[in-house]
């Protein structure tokens, strides 16, 4: 049969839909002796998925059947992968080719008519034989890869007859085209409709689309200029061009051929929108981020990297040498943090102010600064820098505060502390701005042990020092209050609603050894920055609401979690951790043993500046549009990506009411620290926006609350008081003073409120409020809700 395939790779019986590199042959001879038996096998092949990777759709059909030897019942369709070359002979039939891999593809009934289709995997030729075998005789059709097949064929032939307008200049063709009035061809019906097949593969080719960028046509604007294009062409093109095209068919081939032309026709038809798009991807260039910071690149710095996972000393170390530097600037990601820092350092006499969103403590006299990494200024020039938890660098909403602090910062020494997740990305960016990078790697002080027992599915196996993770604010009371239930224990709670003063609270009183509280309940809050004595970490599920679905952990954030257990220098300097299930456990295990990721992409966003030049490009647009546009259109290298600002739209969209709102101050209420799932924020901002826009000073105009939370829904509006007042605070910041008056006030209502949620979390022992209120929920035995496993059902299903 290997041997029959060779003689019949000999003549195209049809080319005209031959789209890609695959072709189709019958049986010279056949078709030489007895006509057309097969007269038209047509194909199609996908020319988005190439041939040798994976599996093609391919089509045929069988349009008569007229053999000498009979009619026959069914195909017999094969797969081939030559060894070595083949050869093509038209007259000898005994020309070898080696072939392995003979895959059956199937058979199908030999209806005439009736497409026949199929898959075909990697292989280098299928052969449709009609009756048994591709014998002398049978009906026989094959459908070669070309790119392995460089013989002389009859589409080779034909090609070459058309090689006068393949190979013409295309500036030449263009320019002949424009010239004629009318052009020569009058296309038949069915060339016609080959034709718009053709420019309807041009208008929808990726290929083309992206390279037109390379002339600034946009990929708005894309399709009208193929359609301007194609009527031009139609007027104007010859009876060769037409006859060259139709035998491409709609293709890769033809697109190529037809782009210079195309680009041609633009360039000299739509000058206009080519100079309005190139003006707008010009602003809207975030290209070598590094050329931006022109004072940090006339700097030698010196960048130390402290590598190392949780609990390894990273932050202790930067910070001897920030204490020890004339003038520091400390960077953080969260304000509790640089709180912490801000209390450390001017304790041990270095006298330090802190600068986060919300405040500004200036300490007379003070030669540092402790700030949380978005505030940090790239104007003044340190000794020392030190940015904290440097993998954030890669987080998708907020990665672009770092890589500014990273490229930006005028100090001699940065030390960045992070795991080694971005270490390849730091080295990349100190090559190319000629920053000396160290590297400081460290290991864990004790190493951190599973507990293979878990609690066994009962709370009532909780211990002194440990910390519960849940992942729910809803979740976190309902351990709260089953472990206050059924035990001795008392619960400290942290997570992200609270206020940064509140986590901190609850933090202290964990750590108190002389309290009542000595079991600690938190979400991923506290993955970051915290100082607690923690024995063991328990998870309490692993599996979290995105925003979107509920979804397993991962496994990056699990290790920072798990981390937490054990500390130097406390009373368990040994880490414990284990899972509140045996189910979970080998999840917990699994992301323990994974290695930290390598970062490829880290963050960017343009700055007001940028924002404002693209803005002066596009006219009639909101500022939401304004954004989309942006991240439509703008240019990044390989190494960044635009961070993700839905939430910043979403903000925009609300504000688009308010009238008489400058470019600049729509930025900056948009990056206003609000709660977008919060109505009662959303609605506090609103106001704010509105009587700033009115230029009135603006109120805070909320109420004070009685006393501390009876119930779940008043410890909710706590947080939500609080949270408004954290925004009024950071827009005083970020506004001129006058504009926000009340800051004082401002201050004093948030540290009471701050007070009362620390009160209220303290005698909690309310059921959370459910947002599905009213759907029955299962109870155990235990008296609480015992959660399922989200991460093993995952699991299942994926099985
Ligand atoms: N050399 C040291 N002497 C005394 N205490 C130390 C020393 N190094 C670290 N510690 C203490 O160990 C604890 C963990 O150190 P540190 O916070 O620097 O770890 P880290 O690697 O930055 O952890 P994370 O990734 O969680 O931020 C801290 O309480 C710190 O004060
Ligand atoms: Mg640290």
């Amino acid at each position: 049969m290997v041997r029959g395939l060779a003689t019949a790779l000999l003549r195209i019986s049809s080319s005209r839909k031959c789209d890609s590199r695959f072709r189709i042959f019958t049986w010279n001879r056949l078709l030489h002796s007895s006509g057309q038996y097969v007269d038209h096998i047509i194909h199609r092949s996908n020319p988005e998925r190439p041939f040798s990777s994976t599996s093609n759709q391919v089509w045929f059909r069988l349009l008569s059947q007229s053999s000498r030897f009979g009619a026959f019942n069914s195909f017999n369709v094969r797969g081939f992968s030559f060894i070595g070359k083949h050869k093509e002979d038209n007259e000898n039939d005994d020309d070898t080719v080696s072939g392995s891999n003979v895959v059956e593809v199937g058979e199908y009934d030999a209806d005439v008519g009736k497409n026949v289709s199929f898959e075909i995997d990697t292989c280098d030729s299928v052969m449709i034989t009609g009756g048994d075998d591709c014998s002398e005789g049978s009906i026989c059709g094959t459908i070669v890869d070309d790119s392995k097949n460089g013989g002389d064929d009859l589409r080779s032939s034909k090609l070459r007859n058309y090689e006068t307008i393949r190979l013409s200049d295309p500036v030449e063709l263009y320019r002949e085209l424009r010239g004629v009035g009318r052009g020569s061809a009058k296309p038949e019906q069915s060339e016609w409709l080959t034709l718009q097949e053709i420019f309807r593969y041009f208008a929808k080719s990726g290929w083309a689309s992206n390279q037109a960028l390379g002339i600034y046509i946009g990929l708005s604007f894309f399709p009208t200029a193929v359609h301007k294009f194609q009527s031009f062409f139609f007027k104007k093109c010859s009876t060769d061009v037409v006859k060259y095209l139709v035998f491409l068919g709609p293709s890769n081939d033809a697109v190529k051929f037809l782009f210079p032309i195309f680009v041609e026709y633009c360039l000299e038809e739509f000058p206009d929108e080519i100079r309005r798009f190139r003006s707008m991807v010009d602003s809207a260039d975030l290209t070598k981020p590094h050329t931006w910071f022109p004072f940090a690149r006339a700097m030698k710095r010196k960048i130390i990297y402290h590598c190392g996972p949780t609990n390894s000393g990273k932050t202790y170390n930067a910070l001897q040498r920030f204490m020890e530097a004339k003038k520091g600037i400390y960077c953080s990601p969260l304000r509790l943090l640089a709180m912490e820092v801000f209390d450390k350092v001017n304790a041990h006499g270095v006298y330090c102010s802190l600068l986060t969103g919300q405040e500004k403590k200036l300490v007379p006299f003070s030669s540092h600064i402790a700030c949380t990494v978005e505030m940090v200024s790239t104007d003044e020039m340190y000794e020392v820098a030190v940015v904290d938890e440097i993998q954030m660098m890669s987080d998708s909403y907020r990665g672009y505060a770092w890589t500014r602090a990273l490229l930006g910062l005028k100090a001699d020494e940065i030390h960045l502390c992070g795991d080694p997740s971005v270490l390849n990305v730091v080295r990349k960016i100190c090559s190319e701005t000629g920053d000396e990078l160290h590297e400081q790697h460290y290991g864990r002080f004790k190493p951190l042990v599973v507990e293979a027992k878990t609690l066994l599915g009962d709370l009532r196996n909780v211990r002194s020092g440990d910390c519960i993770v849940a992942f729910s604010r809803r979740e976190i009371f309902e351990v709260k209050l089953a472990i206050e239930k059924l035990t001795k224990h008392r619960c400290c709670v942290i997570y992200g609603a609270l206020p940064p003063e509140t986590r901190r609270h609850q933090a202290n009183l964990f750590n108190d050894q002389h309290s009542e509280f000595d079991v600690l309940v938190a979400s991923d809050a506290l993955g970051m920055g915290l100082n607690l004595n923690i024995r063991r970490v328990v998870f309490y599920n692993l599996a979290k609401y995105n925003g979107d679905k509920v979804v397993p952990v991962p496994a990056s954030q699990v290790k920072q979690i798990a981390g937490r257990a054990g500390r130097r220098g406390s009373r368990y300097p040994d880490g414990l951790t284990t899972t509140l299930n045996l189910d979970d456990l080998d999840y917990l295990i699994e992301c323990l043993k994974q290695p930290f990721d390598d970062v490829q992409k880290i963050g960017l966003f343009p700055c007001f500046e940028q924002v404002e030049l693209f803005a002066g490009q596009v006219s009639n647009v909101t500022f939401c549009q304004l954004l989309e546009k942006f991240s439509e259109n703008c240019r990044l290298d390989g190494s960044y990506f635009l961070c993700r600002h839905d939430h910043i739209k979403k903000v925009a969209n609300m504000l688009e009411k308010v009238q008489g709102l400058s470019l600049a101050d729509r930025f900056n209420f948009c990056f206003a620290p609000v709660n977008v799932r919060d109505p009662k924020a959303m609605y506090h901002l609103l106001r704010f926006a509105s009587s700033y826009s009115h230029n009135v000073p603006v109120n805070i105009a909320m109420g004070m609350p009685k006393g501390s939370a009876r119930n779940d829904m008043e410890l909710l509006d706590l947080e939500t008081k609080h949270q408004v007042l954290s925004m009024y605070l950071w827009l005083s910041q970020h506004f001129k003073e006058e504009t926000f008056p009340y800051v004082k006030k401002a201050e004093v209502m948030a540290t009471d409120i701050a007070d009362l949620l620390g009160q209220s979390l303290t005698k909690a022992n309310w059921k959370p409020e459910s947002r599905q209120a009213g759907k029955p929920k299962s109870q155990s035995k235990e008296g609480h809700e015992k959660p399922r496993s989200p991460v093993s059902l995952y699991e299942k299903q994926a099985i």
